[in-house]
């Protein structure tokens, strides 16, 4: 179990902020929904989290260590990053990358790998090649190739993106569940799903943070409707009050 800590990133790409100064910190358990406009920061921000853009400026620690002073080995055991874009270099498998995934971490078998393919409904698809698969199941073979390795925090970059609404559900639901005991950091878009199944939402405007707050405190705000400018409305759903667009109007 990890705690996660970030103080102070920053990152300049083309000349200009692109995160600019955001404080983060999470306890080892816990599911936080990071949301915002297109191009407001949140890949970078998640990217800086996993350690994917060293050269920003502020510290991440994992279970209060350096993530820049961890070896490879010890930031795959430490966390898992599921990108937005995967673009593998060869025609692999479902099966060739969750076995990457294991092999990254002693004691796994083919035991855990079927069972992180079946548990993605990949179990048919296993031994079929990358560019033969759809967009929805690659993206649940990727989400296999990282929860194979059951990482005590998991960052995930938009991963229900091209999932069906089912799967998609299936997902945050499997995130709430993940989150009992383990760190899951999702972005994603839907401010249902993330007012509904995240414990806390995280709102990047501009690279900044805009809000940081429990999902059910946010929508009773007017920050959803200031930083997307879409008038949202609250509904109840099994007595937790959720934020949705109202019919699209703008604000
Ligand atoms: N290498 C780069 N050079 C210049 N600008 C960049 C670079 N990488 C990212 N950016 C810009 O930084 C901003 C933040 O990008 P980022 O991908 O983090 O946004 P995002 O919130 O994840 O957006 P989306 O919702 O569209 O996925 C965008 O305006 C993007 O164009």
């Amino acid at each position: 179990m990890s705690s996660v800590n970030a103080q102070g990133l920053r990152l300049i790409r083309g000349g200009r902020p692109i995160v600019d100064g955001i404080d983060f910190a999470a306890g080892a358990t816990g599911t936080v929904a990071v949301i915002g406009p297109n191009g407001a920061g949140k890949s970078t921000f998640l990217k800086i989290l996993a350690g994917l853009e060293p050269d920003h400026a502020g510290t991440v620690t994992i279970g209060g260590r350096d993530l820049q002073s961890l070896t490879g080995r010890e930031r795959a055991a430490a966390l898992g990053y599921v990108p937005q874009n995967f673009v593998p270099h060869w025609d692999i498998t479902p099966r060739m990358l969750v076995e990457m995934g294991a092999e990254r971490l002693p004691g796994f078998g083919p035991d855990a790998v079927g069972k992180a393919l079946a548990d993605g409904e990949l179990t048919d698809l296993a031994d079929r090649r990358w560019s033969g698969l759809s967009g929805g199941e690659r993206a649940r073979g990727l989400m296999a190739a990282v929860e194979v390795t059951d990482p005590p925090v998991l960052i995930a970059d938009e991963p229900g993106a091209s999932l069906d609404i089912r799967h998609r559900i299936d997902l945050v639901r499997s995130f709430a569940e993940r989150g009992k005991t383990r760190l899951v950091i999702v972005a994603l878009h839907e401010i249902e799903l993330a007012t509904t199944w995240f414990d806390r939402v995280v709102v990047i405007d501009k690279g900044r943070v805009a809000a940081d707050m429990a999902a059910g405190d946010l929508v009773e705000t007017d920050v959803l409707a200031r930083v997307f400018q879409v008038a949202f409305e609250t509904v109840s759903v099994d007595g937790i009050t959720v934020a949705r667009p109202a019919s699209g109007r703008p604000v």
